[in-house]
């Protein structure tokens, strides 16, 4: 069975999937996609960053598709109205950002994962579907792909349904946006020989468009798959990944590292596991450990610590995680004498003991001791 599917399964990260009895064990290249709908992603596109980036440690070879030409149409899943209309600039812009978030996310999780002897043996390639879906004509697109598409299927997708139970209905844009992303699945098998899309909960409709468009474009028992990540909820049953209703984004400036931390620090107890398997490229031996530790003292937040560290560092980088822990220190990172001798603190040097001698509480001080720890205890994990 292929090893990637499998540390899915372990994680408790696989929802729903087009596999049958038989999991296929020769996919060599995997592709999950991004609309740009804002200028970076968020903690809720977080699991599917992860998820590609596990398919390499697994050998895979991952696309991160930025949908420069889908964010211009707007995917309908689960949205109840019509989506607000981007213009091309504004999209083009936020295109840009994210391909660059990607690429700087990519640099940080190898950096992180070698620091802990995990290989990336496989490869990444982040692809704009713009540069293909930008040059089809209309009429070619209704010939290529329109004409292999059954309307009263495209009726049947929940979404679709739901929208034109309304007055309001649903465009004939949105009402394309599945054929769109069918098609880029169908681009990427073509040219790339990606064999599986990976999503959010909310997506096995588009990919499966996908999977119909290359059965009938190329062969009925072409071997192209789909699975969809759980959807995270907190303790109110709502998305994970908001706080106060503010999304949690990925990007420094519209959301601190330190805030970013203290997000994951305050998860519930009941959530821990869950977080801990999703958000962080530790085995289950190691969560037990963490888990059981945490358990001998619940207060201490061991297992919360362990977790908003690991995603702090995996998500920030580990100079942003010494600016982390300034402000987790003093409140902000202008009065910290320099961020090069906490650098060395950072590294574990014998200057750290100017972070004891300050005037920051001592509980502070554990965490910070708990950012250091993790960087240099772990070693093999996936
Ligand atoms: N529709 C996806 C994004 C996406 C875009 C293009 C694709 O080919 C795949 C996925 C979403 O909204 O999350």
């Amino acid at each position: 069975m292929n090893n990637f599917i499998q540390s899915l399964k372990n994680r408790n990260l696989l929802h729903q999937s087009t596999f049958k009895s038989i999991i296929p064990n020769d996919i060599t290249t995997i592709y999950g996609g991004f609309d740009p709908t804002a200028k970076s992603l968020h903690v809720g596109n977080a699991l599917l960053l992860m998820a590609l980036f596990r398919g390499q440690i697994h050998g895979l070879n991952s696309i991160y598709l930025v949908g420069g030409a889908t964010g211009l149409i707007g995917d309908p899943s689960f949205k109840d109205k019509e989506r607000p209309e981007l213009s091309i600039e504004n999209v083009y812009e936020n295109t840009k950002y994210i391909m660059n978030q990607i690429k700087q996310w990519i640099h940080n999780a190898k950096e992180f994962s070698s620091m802990r002897g995990i290989n990336t043996p496989g490869k990444e390639l982040i692809l704009n579907n713009a540069d293909w879906l930008g040059k089809i004509s209309f009429i070619d697109f209704l010939k290529r792909v329109g004409k292999h598409s059954k309307v009263s299927i495209m009726l049947q997708r929940e979404c679709v349904k739901k929208r034109m139970e309304r007055e309001e209905s649903i465009s004939y844009t949105e009402f394309t946006y599945q054929l769109l992303q069918g098609y880029d699945y169908h681009y990427l098998y073509k040219n790339y020989n990606c064999t599986l899309q990976i999503g959010g909960s909310d997506q096995l409709g588009n990919m499966i468009a996908g999977i119909d468009l290359i059965h009938r474009v190329e062969r009925f028992d072409s071997p192209v798959f789909a699975a969809t990540l759980p959807l995270l909820t907190n303790d109110q049953g709502k998305k994970y990944g908001k706080s106060e209703g503010n999304a949690i984004w990925l990007d420094e400036t519209l959301c601190s590292p330190f805030d970013f931390y203290q997000f994951f620090l305050n998860s519930t107890d009941s959530l821990l596991e869950r977080l801990l398997f999703s958000f962080t490229f530790l085995d289950a031996a190691e969560i037990a450990e963490i888990l059981n530790e945490h358990e001998k003292n619940p207060e201490k937040r061991i297992g919360q610590i362990e977790l908003a560290s690991h995603v702090t560092e995996l998500f920030h980088g580990s100079l942003k995680k010494a600016h982390t822990m300034t402000q987790l220190c003093f409140g902000s990172k202008d009065s910290f004498p320099s961020s090069s001798s906490l650098m060395d603190a950072f590294v574990g040097s014998s200057n750290f003991h100017s972070i004891n001698q300050s005037n920051c509480g001592k509980s502070k001080v554990a965490d910070i001791l708990a950012l250091v720890g993790i960087c240099k205890s772990k070693s093999k994990t996936i």
